[in-house]
């Protein structure tokens, strides 16, 4: 029999476990930025999968290498160290807790503002009047043989399921594996990891403003136990104000828009009150006999 140590059981309390899937994606849409058709692609990708890796993006590997050893000089300094940078509300360090509303995974985390008002003036958004928001994350490995063992083959979940409420999400990691997607059939499928790419994935508002044409891709991450996974993740909001309707250009005549209006505040406030698997988007469905 293994005898827990109580800090150990404490971590593992209330963070769930899966078994591990072999099932590994060798058919993700890889859109070339320097291909001309590159448009076409993406749009496919986002119907088909709302998911898609870009090469030839043209950030230095430096670059993304310098961000991932800053970002992980913060996770590996003292716990004291890091509590100072929190809570992440609405910016600052996280720890296992995700969302206010009892969500927790093998994930520790930095969110980061890219609003003018918290940004150096060396610093400007990625899209001018976009709401932006960057997100580190980093999920340790196993810290001990123990937990490795009361694990007995399961893996632990360092993000739960869920859909990114915004437009679009941009994500590079480190090569340690650990996101999965969601096929349209229901099957989890892990994305192999590839530090030289940039992953993207279709948010609610997007799949609203495309009237369901754009995918918002459920996906998880499992955290590996033996190498550390970390990742920078930029999400690309609308506006407060804006109103999330399907764009007349890609409506087709008399086509009915399949939501109810609502403004990115409206959705933020709501998606605020859910837990992180929930179908934020059912709320702003209209029924089919509307
Ligand atoms: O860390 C990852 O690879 C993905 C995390 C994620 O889905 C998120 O932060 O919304
Ligand atoms: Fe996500």
């Amino acid at each position: 029999m293994v005898v827990l140590s109580k800090p150990i059981l404490d971590n593992l309390a209330q963070i769930k476990t899966c078994k591990p899937t072999s099932n590994i994606f060798t058919g993700i849409p890889i859109v070339d930025l320097s291909d001309t058709n590159a448009k076409k692609h993406i749009v496919k990708a986002c119907q088909d999968f709302g998911f898609f890796k870009v090469i030839n993006h043209g950030v230095s590997m430096e670059f993304l290498t310098r961000l991932e050893t800053e970002a992980l000089k913060f996770f590996k300094s003292p716990q004291q160290e890091k509590e100072k940078s929190g809570p992440p509300n609405p910016f600052g360090y996280g720890n296992k807790n995700i969302g206010p509303n009892g969500d927790v995974g093998w994930v520790e985390y930095l969110l980061f503002s890219t609003n003018p008002e918290f940004l150096s003036k060396n610093a400007r958004p990625v899209i001018p009047g976009i709401s932006e928001t960057l997100w580190l994350n980093h999920y340790p490995a196993c810290p001990s043989s123990e937990l490795l063992q009361a694990l007995s083959g399961r893996s632990l979940i360092g993000f739960g399921e869920h859909t990114d409420p915004q437009l679009i999400s941009v994500l590079r990691s480190n090569n340690t594996s650990g996101l999965q997607i969601c096929l349209r059939d229901g099957t989890w499928v892990s994305v192999p990891p590839d530090h030289t790419t940039f992953f993207f994935n279709v948010g609610d508002s997007l799949q609203v403003m495309t009237n369901g044409r754009f995918r918002s891709v459920k996906h998880r991450v499992l955290a590996d136990s033996l190498k550390p996974r970390v990742s920078m993740i930029y999400f690309g909001g609308p506006p407060l104000s804006e109103k999330i309707t399907p764009l007349s250009s890609v409506m087709e005549e008399g086509e009915e828009s399949l939501y109810k209006e609502f403004t990115w505040c409206e959705y933020k406030k709501s998606a605020y009150k859910t837990r992180l698997g929930d179908n934020r988007l059912g709320l702003f469905e209209k029924s089919t006999n509307q």
